[in-house]
């Protein structure tokens, strides 16, 4: 069997596609959403998404507010910029890239924001009202990993799914989408303190692999069939992306998501969706 590739690309360009005409009509009503980043230090991969999420601004319509902050800023320095943003007509919704430098208190800033312009949707009260099933803006690569599932036709409703990871970003939020009852699949997250974690893996109808890993994911972990998210990023000595997930599993899964090219672009996608959804009830 050769997997079927979940088309990150190929799924966030459609998107895209579809944006670039909601932002016009946007504009014919005097609206042009804005999408703020606070970027602070000099972590090349976040520079380098930061910079894409851009791109994908200008491609679709979407203005740019742009805050870069040295590594050595302080808690302070960065709250002052928060609170900017937050105060910004031109800002429909805007982003702290993650992770800030060691030694800020990124709760703190998270909380800082307010949750009507969290184009995250990491913002605590946001994520609460995802667990109180309350109107909210989706975390974005969760919200990508689901997107790509129902537009690939993977059934979710009953599947049991395996998310490897626990982070805010993506292994914390995971599950909260997966459980809601528009899908109604059944949750185990994994994590470093999990046993026998190839026991888990090979029951999941969907495995969602967000550890930050290299390979962590084997094909003799993944039955037959299933549909592999591959999400998590390291890099090796020259610097290339090595996913979570084993090469070999494309001849065990029935899907899989590239990475690079999967939930990367979609993770993007979401954002400007979220920032366009919030422009959009601005006008309503
Ligand atoms: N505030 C946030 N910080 C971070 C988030 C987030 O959702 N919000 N997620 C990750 C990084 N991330 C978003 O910022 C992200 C990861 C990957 C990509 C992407 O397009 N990847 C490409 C490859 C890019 C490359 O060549 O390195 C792909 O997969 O094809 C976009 C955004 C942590 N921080």
């Amino acid at each position: 069997m050769t997997a079927q590739i979940l088309d990150g690309k190929a799924t966030a360009a459609a998107i895209k596609s579809d944006l670039t005409v909601r932002v016009a009509a946007l504009k014919e009503k005097g609206v042009t959403p804005g999408l703020g980043t606070i970027l602070v230090g000099d972590d090349p991969g976040s520079h380098k998404y930061v910079a894409g999420k851009h791109r994908d601004c200008a491609e679709v319509g979407i203005a740019s507010i742009q805050r870069e902050l040295p590594a050595t800023a302080t808690q302070d320095e960065i709250e002052a910029v928060v609170r900017e943003l937050n105060e910004d007509p031109a800002c429909t919704g805007y982003i702290v890239q993650l992770p800030l430098p060691r030694g800020i208190d990124e709760n703190r800033v998270l909380e800082l924001m307010d949750p009507d312009k969290d184009a995250d949707g990491l913002h605590p009260m946001n994520l609460g009202r995802l667990v109180l099933n309350e109107p909210a803006p989706l975390p974005c690569t969760p919200n990508g990993v689901l997107t790509l599932l129902r537009r690939h036709g993977v059934e979710i409703k009953g599947a049991e799914v395996v998310v490897v990871g626990r982070g805010v970003t993506i292994g914390r939020p995971m599950p909260l989408l997966l459980t809601r009852r528009s899908e109604n699949a059944t949750v185990t997250q994994c994590h470093t303190g999990t046993r026998d974690l190839s026991a888990h893996l090979r029951r999941a109808d969907i495995i969602v692999a967000a550890a930050g890993s290299a390979h962590l994911v084997r094909p003799e972990d993944v039955k037959p069939g299933a549909a592999v998210l591959d999400v998590g990023v390291s890099r090796n000595a020259e610097g290339k992306i090595v996913g979570d997930v084993h090469p070999g599993v494309a001849e065990v899964a029935g899907w899989i998501s590239p990475n690079p090219g999967g939930v990367g672009p979609m993770t993007r996608a979401q954002l400007l969706v979220n920032v366009v959804e919030a422009a959009e009830r601005s006008v309503d």
